[in-house]
């Protein structure tokens, strides 16, 4: 399939975006007293610059390792990972994390919780209290600044870690299963938001989740992992447009058939995630 892009930010079609992230000849092994454990095993992919790519395959495949790796916190034990063009060698300061616990300060309030990336980071204080009250804006969470995370609701709370995860304008965002957590409609929102705060922030993303919909709705490529050890077995240009308005998305023949393609793809091999 061929992407049909009609507006940025990934570039127009035809023209490659610069590499964000080039993944080469990855395996990862971790090695107990009690036993070996092989988790990916020849992974390769290049991430474009404000792409939007998804990763979804069984539980266990690597998919958290992966992640991991990129961002520096885990080393390969075969192969090379580059980041905006340099080695990654150890964690990396340029990126954004999010996890599936929005893992926020009881004791902090909303936007307490969104600037402690701002003090961790000895960032200009100015500076950080604009961009936190831009993202508290864009995400809709005007009105709770001083909310503490027990008076969210889970949405909520994901949103504030989507706001720290952003404060400090990374140009990568590491996404490992945000909205594992969180009932259907509620995803549903925040796959829109999502959507919607990628359009216009250009981030490059990469998402790692369980749910084929949220892969193919978010993704403009879905990468598909094999049974452990990890191994890309395919990855799928998303031929929708980029801007996608979630019912009708969902609803449209080339959603519902690159859903089924991945479905029994991941069926075919026996996968269980
Ligand atoms: N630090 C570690 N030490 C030993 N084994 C590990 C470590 N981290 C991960 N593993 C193993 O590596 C494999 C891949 O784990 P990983 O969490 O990356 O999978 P995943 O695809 O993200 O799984 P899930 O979808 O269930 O979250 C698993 O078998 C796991 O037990």
């Amino acid at each position: 399939m061929t992407q049909t892009m009609t507006t940025e930010p990934s570039g127009a079609a035809g023209q490659r975006p610069a590499t964000t992230i080039d993944i080469k000849d990855l395996t990862c092994t971790f090695t107990s007293k009690r036993k070996r454990t092989t988790a990916l095993t020849d992974v390769s992919l290049s991430v474009g610059a404000g792409e939007f790519v998804s990763i979804v395959g069984p539980s266990g495949c690597g998919k958290s390792t992966l992640l991991k790796i990129v961002a520096g916190l885990v080393p390969p034990s075969a192969g090379q990972v580059k980041l905006l063009g340099t080695e990654v060698s150890g964690p990396q300061r340029e990126i954004g994390f999010a996890f599936q616990r929005a893992a926020l300060l009881e004791w902090r309030g909303v936007r307490a919780n969104i600037l402690l990336q701002a003090e961790m980071r000895n960032m200009d204080k100015r500076a950080a209290a604009a961009r936190a009250d831009q993202l508290i804006e864009l995400t809709g969470l005007t009105g709770f600044e001083s909310a503490l995370p027990h008076e969210l609701s889970g949405g909520m709370q994901q949103r504030v870690a989507l706001c720290r995860a952003l404060l400090h304008e990374p140009p990568v965002l590491l996404m490992d299963e945000p909205f594992g957590a969180l009932d259907a409609l509620t995803r549903e929102h925040m796959n829109v938001e999502l959507h919607r705060i990628w359009r216009e922030t250009g981030t490059t993303v990469v998402l790692v989740t369980h749910s084929i919909a949220e892969a193919v709705y978010l993704g403009q490529r879905v990468v598909v992992m094999t049974p452990r050890p990890g191994r890309i077995e395919r990855v799928y240009d998303v031929d929708l447009p980029a801007v996608r308005d979630y019912g009708a998305t969902m609803s449209s023949p080339t959603f519902e058939q690159l859903a089924r393609e991945i479905r029994v793809l991941l069926g075919a091999s026996g996968h269980h995630g």
